[in-house]
């Protein structure tokens, strides 16, 4: 009575269903978003495979969001990779619902926590939901308070007096009275190291002659981005995260994500051992927080992984920011000197309220090199948001974003606002901090490189704190200069190179002072 379906067809059938299903499931998505948006401006899709996302990856990073923002306004329309509408908003009004009172109706989009997943676990950057994320927040929280950041000062100081003493030895051998010497390396080691140490009490020894497996490890999962293989990555995994899985970076993620899952659960097995109660490492904190004995080895590790290469990336990057800046105003970097010039390692109290050109310095770098320039998240329900101006064309200053609608929040484009900043808002000029006319306290929440709200960077003090640190112990010792014209390009975050070459680089003429 019934034909027998030979058994290859059914596997054939069930591919197809694997594919077809999902493909369809985005296809009405893309239908129904983009309808929803239509009455929102922005400019025509240069691509119908690859949307805006060819021209955001190749350019100069940030540069076409200044463009369609001065066109179409505060609130504009992209077309991403396969049709995906993107919302690009730099209204202020509706960035502070987002990332503030919303924040848990606007969580990472998919293809973002596929990424943290993958690389550091299921810890505190991929977590979402009020509750959840409250947890993890309170177990890291009192390891990076101010109080546990003041403990770690001496930790800032030996691993920036370790740099200090590299970069002299090379001083040493040369017979110049300069070197070159590639910065984004040495930061890259001194942000490994410093995190090693002060949260866990453990020495990565980046900061050591040779190459570092883990910093290379670290570093060539994200800067050897002129590759197409990483442009596929960025540009897909937002609809087939899958993407992240296979092929070369697949392994890349899987071989890092090993290697820090290897050390962490070492020092989480010695940690429990010791049992110091006297330990105030970040790990020792999470164990002693009231359900610290219940917590299991893959949630510590999977925190562990997190903070290590959040510390990484992005401190390497803006030390990196603040030295090329320095080096190309040497009149700024001679004011610096002067200020920070006197016998002994300033206290926290000191770093904190002493230094007001140093404080300067390293603002105006986080608004013009802010790592993060893309803060991406979804509407993970159908919300109005109320707007600072009515869209064009329309009454009230509302804003229907469909569910499933994927929003960019570019921080380069607002933190170059004229309005904001002044007519000069591209220029590097630190003393627009100090400047009475402005106030200080609202200049600074007009800066959105840690992000703001619950989801905002909970390492913000430790990386300021050390970035400090090593400024001044390098300025103290050396003057730098840039032989060489240098370009930002996207990295994992915005990272400096030489112009036209692949990946990071900065080198910088150091001489003794
Ligand atoms: C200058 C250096 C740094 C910059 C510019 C920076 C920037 C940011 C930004 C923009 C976010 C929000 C990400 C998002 O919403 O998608 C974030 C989150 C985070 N950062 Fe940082 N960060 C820096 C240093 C650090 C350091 C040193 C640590 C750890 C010691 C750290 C740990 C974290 C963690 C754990 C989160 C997730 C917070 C949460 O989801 O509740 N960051 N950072």
């Amino acid at each position: 009575m019934f034909a027998i379906i030979p058994p290859s067809y059914c596997i054939l059938f069930g591919i197809f269903c694997l594919i077809a299903y999902p493909l369809l499931r985005h296809i009405c998505h893309v239908f129904a978003t983009r309808l929803a948006l239509r009455h929102v401006p922005g400019p025509t899709s240069p691509s119908a495979i690859w949307g805006v996302e060819w021209l955001l990856y190749h350019d100069s990073p940030g540069v076409h969001y200044v463009d369609w923002h001065a066109r179409y306004g505060k609130i504009v329309k992209l077309i991403g990779a396969f049709g995906h509408p993107v919302l690009s908003i730099t209204d202020r009004r509706a960035i502070s619902f987002i990332l503030g009172e919303a924040a848990y109706n606007f969580p990472k989009p998919h293809g973002v926590r596929a990424w943290f997943k993958a690389l550091v676990g299921e810890g505190i950057l991929w977590i979402e939901g009020k509750d959840h994320h409250e947890i993890h927040r309170r177990h890291i929280a009192p390891a990076l308070s101010q109080q546990s950041v003041r403990n770690f000062l001496p930790v800032f100081y030996e691993t920036s007096a370790i740099v200090a003493s590299y970069w002299s030895k090379t001083l040493d051998q040369t017979t110049f009275d300069y070197a070159e010497i590639e910065v984004t390396d040495w930061a890259g080691r001194f942000a490994l190291d410093t995190i090693g140490r002060a949260a866990f009490s453990f020495d990565f020894k980046a900061l050591s002659d040779g190459p570092n497996g883990l910093a290379e490890a670290l570093d060539g999962l994200t800067n050897n981005e002129n590759r197409l293989s990483s442009f596929y990555m960025r540009a897909l995994f937002w609809v087939f995260p899958s993407i992240l899985k296979i092929g070369k970076k697949g392994n890349m993620i899987r071989q890092t994500k090993r290697e820090l899952g290897e050390i962490s659960s070492q020092l989480l097995a010695d940690t429990r051992a010791a049992d110091d109660p006297a330990s105030n490492t970040l790990l020792a904190m999470m164990l002693r927080s009231p359900t610290g004995p219940d917590m299991t080895e893959e949630y510590v590790v999977a925190q562990m992984r997190t903070i290590i290469s959040a510390a990484y990336e992005t401190v390497s990057a803006v030390i990196a920011w603040v030295l090329y800046e320095l080096a190309v105003h040497p009149d700024v970097q001679q004011q610096l000197r002067d200020e920070v010039s006197f016998p002994g390692d300033p206290s926290y109290e000191q770093l904190m309220n002493k230094f007001p050109l140093l404080d300067a310095i390293l603002l105006e770098t986080l608004r013009l090199h802010p790592a993060i320039l893309e803060n991406h998240h979804v509407a993970a329900e159908t919300i109005s948001v109320s707007l600072s101006e009515p869209l064009p064309g329309a009454d009230v200053p509302q804003l229907v974003i469909p569910k499933g609608t994927i929003i960019s929040i570019p921080v380069n484009v607002l933190h170059t606002d004229k309005h904001i900043w002044g007519p000069d808002a591209n220029m590097f000029r630190p003393e627009r901090w100090g400047e009475p006319s402005q106030e200080k306290t609202s200049l600074r929440r007009e800066l959105l490189a840690f992000s703001e709200g619950p989801r905002s960077c909970i390492g913000k003090t430790f990386a300021m704190v050390e970035i400090k640190a090593l400024i001044i112990t390098l300025t103290r010792q050396f003057s730098f200069a840039s032989p060489y014209d240098i370009e930002a390009f996207q990295s994992f975050v915005i990272r400096p190179r030489i112009k036209g070459h692949g990946s990071s680089s900065l080198p910088l003429l150091v001489r003794r002072v």
